[in-house]
């Protein structure tokens, strides 16, 4: 089946969390649209761009493109960008079912509200791993009151002003401000902030008595990590960026930017009451207050507040049961695709903060990514060698002398274009090796997320990745498949894929600050097997 989606993409002023401010809509919403298709679909998105003077790009975050790798949305890596004024039209094969994203892609767009689900279902009689009774999906987002262009003109001044913690966490487009911190002699406050919005009131989950749900739970933080709960009840994870999980059951759900969870919660709790849903951060030690919903029992009132305080959140500095959560997370044992035993190229991305001509940078190996102005698929196919650097970046770095506990000695670095050229099916493997930044005592916990492919998680360390005993702790037998992995502070994260899909494909921290400061690589693969690109994609591109 195909399913046409017509969009309009434009600034508009919304109250998302009381305070009034621009946002990217997709015709008229943030978040946009959900996608609702059902395995082998093609989706068409005919989208405009009304923003009048600013460029965009949309990535479908989980879907592969397999055959369409010019429609993975990615400027800079696959597309030129859509202009002011001008229709692109995506159309791409859904293959497989679970729960995805899209999402700006290009500057710090996202951030903006250009954003949202994408939910795919198994073809009509095909059985699901476990049973549930209705299907919501959420996301969760951190939200800044600042535009994302001051945020990246900040970011990328000498003077580097950094975006700091978000003003509020939202569920599903709806969070709540505290106007009275915007008190002002020289302002009207009511007039961009009122906590008395519909806009703005909280989202509400509304559950029957007894009823199992499964919710969609997805994250597309501009910055933060957060835990997920709903006040009283347990859930049990089933599945993970589109992979069936071997259920466990949380209190609190830790999600990183990019990731998508299902869980499955019943309504079993005295249901002459309302809950209270809650999002914290974690990770950062964050001021920002939690994000509240309402996990409404039918047929209380859905406005009615719980009778309670709010949950508070897990200890933000404790990553121990974060890092339990991600080890917990297998293949369902139903739906193991077993990894590839051995592997034939290792890459090892040390992930550091440097500063570059006197820029505040993060980099890999110390190479701090910059995009081309030739998009890498179309400089390949077309043999544009002027377009990038055509050294490859580092596959590690110094493992003897580098100190991942400590600031570096050396915090200078490098910037590049160069990409990882992959041979086409081999088996690739990526050590994430996180480290200390260029502050004192601190590792953050960055989210990679890979376009055009699914890897396995084949395993979470402390401290610095022993390359010859590592690798023997590795779970060859049933690991999650995914496309976005947290790599935990001072520790290391493994992952393996088969470079088997054509293509350019972006492979980055999805904290939109830290890639549009460089935090990310390219690989490419197959390139020659690439089908001829559409004209549509090569605005920004003159040949002769
Ligand atoms: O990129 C970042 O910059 C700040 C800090 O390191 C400097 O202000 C921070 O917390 C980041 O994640």
């Amino acid at each position: 089946r195909v399913r046409r989606y017509k969009w309009e993409v434009k600034y508009e002023y919304r109250s998302p969390d009381c305070f009034k401010k621009l946002v990217i809509t997709i015709n008229g919403r943030t978040p946009g649209p959900t996608i609702l298709a059902q395995q082998n679909d093609t989706i068409i998105v005919e989208l405009k761009n009304s923003l009048v003077t600013e460029n965009v790009a949309i990535h479908w975050h989980g879907i592969r493109q397999i055959g369409t790798p010019w429609f993975d949305g990615t400027e800079g890596v696959t597309q030129c960008p859509i202009l002011p004024g001008e229709t692109f039209t995506y159309k791409f094969v859904v293959d497989r079912p679970g729960t995805y994203l899209y999402h700006a892609h290009y500057g710090m767009q996202r951030e903006a509200g250009l954003y949202g689900s994408i939910r795919v279902s198994l073809p009509d009689g095909k059985p699901e791993p476990f049973a549930y009774d209705y299907d919501r999906s959420i996301i969760l987002n951190d939200w800044y009151h600042r535009s994302a262009h001051e945020q990246s003109a900040g970011l990328s001044s000498l003077d580097f002003q950094w975006v700091g913690e978000p003003d509020s966490l939202l569920i599903q487009g709806k969070g709540r401000f505290n106007c009275s911190r915007l008190a002002s002699p020289t302002l009207d406050v009511a007039k961009v902030c009122n906590t008395t919005n519909p806009e703005c009131s909280p989202y509400v989950l509304t559950v029957i008595p007894g009823k199992t749900y499964r919710l969609r739970v997805s994250s597309l933080t501009a910055l933060s990590a957060l835990s997920f709960q709903i006040e009283g009840h347990n859930m049990t994870v089933v599945e993970a960026d589109g992979h069936y999980v071997e259920p466990f059951v949380v209190q609190n759900l830790f999600i990183y930017s990019g990731e998508t969870y299902s869980v499955l919660v019943k309504a079993d709790r005295n249901p002459t009451r309302n809950y209270w849903a809650a999002t914290h951060i974690v990770s950062r030690n964050s001021t920002t207050p939690p994000g509240l919903a309402i996990f409404n029992y039918y047929p209380n009132h859905p406005r009615k507040s719980p009778p309670t305080t709010a949950p508070s959140g897990p200890l933000w500095n404790d990553a121990r049961p974060r890092l339990n959560q991600s080890v917990a997370i297998k293949s369902h044992r139903d739906h193991v695709i077993p990894p590839p035993q051995t592997s034939d190229r290792v890459i090892v991305l040390l992930n550091t903060q440097n500063r570059v001509n006197g820029f505040m940078r993060w980099s890999l190996n110390n190479v701090s990514y910059n995009l081309p102005h030739i998009p890498y698929l179309i400089a390949l196919k077309h043999n544009l060698l002027h377009a990038f650097d055509q050294t490859p970046p580092p596959d590690g770095y110094d493992f003897k002398n580098y100190d991942i506990f400590n600031v570096s000695e050396n915090t200078n670095g490098t910037t590049g274009n160069g990409i990882y050229k992959l041979d086409f099916n081999s088996t690739v493997d990526i050590i994430l090796q996180n480290a200390n930044s260029m502050s004192n005592k601190t590792s953050e916990t960055h989210p990679w997320h890979l376009h055009g492919h699914d890897f396995w998680v084949l395993g979470y360390g402390e401290g610095k990745f022993d390359i010859y005993n590592d690798p023997r702790k590795y779970n060859l037998v049933d690991p999650i498949m995914k496309n976005t992995v947290p790599v935990h502070p001072y520790g290391w994260t493994a992952l393996r894929f088969r470079a088997d899909n054509p293509g350019a494909w972006a492979f980055h921290c999805h904290i939109e600050s830290h890639f549009y400061m460089g935090m990310g690589v390219v690989f490419a693969e197959g390139i020659d097997r690439v089908g001829k690109l559409p004209s549509s994609i090569m605005g920004c591109v003159h040949r002769n």
